[in-house]
């Protein structure tokens, strides 16, 4: 038990109301499948993107990529190999894109973080990992400050990849090949608000071609914090 714990954290009423509210408004929107699994909450939308958006967002992720980091520091070097890009939130091409998703999602944009474009070129991974964080990790405090837990994740191929580069959910059983325009939408909390450890996934390494992806993690509160005074 107390091992559980240890690992799935602690129920929570508050992310468990967002885990509700965010189910309600996900499968009442056509377009959305639910994937078969009874581990982990997740949900496709094919199409979600033209070929005009998806090309426009790896344009922009080309011209800004830089290596990619992680929260803490990893025994294995090769733990996530690919790059990374913050996208503009106020470019308006990106921001219609981000408010589109935070509205899909039902959550309030000021609590998304800035949404990231990912690169993989071949040989190129993410391997297991949760989006959620790690309470008892040093990094929480400052995390808690700035929005708290992560939530939701919303995941977007923007291309077909020819070999390799698909995102494996070992513990929910699911492996999902890049097509471009398709988002991906998964809750990283169990309804109880306690984290799910089934969530765990992998971005497989690119085999043959280059995957790009846009991810967005939504925040339990605000990630934005205005700092403007009115007079
Ligand atoms: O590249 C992928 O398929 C997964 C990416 C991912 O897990 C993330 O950005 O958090
Ligand atoms: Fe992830």
């Amino acid at each position: 038990m107390a091992q559980a714990l240890k690992r799935n954290g602690r129920p929570s009423p508050a992310r468990a109301r967002i885990s509700r509210d965010v189910t309600g408004r996900l499968e009442s929107t056509p377009g959305l499948r639910r994937a078969k699994t009874e581990h982990a909450q997740l949900y496709y939308y094919p199409d979600y993107l033209t070929d005009e958006e998806c090309a426009m967002l790896v344009e922009r992720i080309d011209a800004n990529r830089r290596p990619s980091t992680l929260l803490s520091r990893h025994e294995d070097p090769e733990f996530r190999t690919s790059e990374s890009c913050d996208m503009d939130r106020w470019d308006p091409a990106v921001r219609a894109i981000d408010e589109r998703l935070a509205h899909l999602l039902g959550i309030s944009p000021e609590n998304g973080e800035t949404m990231q474009g990912q690169r993989y070129a071949p040989g190129q991974q993410f391997r297991a990992h949760c989006d959620y964080f790690h309470e008892t990790e040093p990094y929480w405090p400052a995390m808690e400050k700035q929005g708290g837990q992560r939530t939701w994740t919303a995941m977007i191929f923007l291309n077909d990849v020819e070999e390799g580069g698909a995102t494996w959910f070992p513990r929910a059983g699911l492996r999902i090949a890049p097509k471009k325009g398709m988002l991906v939408v998964w809750n990283n909390m169990s309804r109880d608000g306690s984290p799910n450890y089934d969530t765990l996934h992998e971005g497989m390494a690119v085999i043959e071609g280059t995957k790009y992806i846009i991810t967005k993690w939504f925040r339990e509160g605000p990630w934005i914090r205005t700092s403007f005074q009115a007079y």
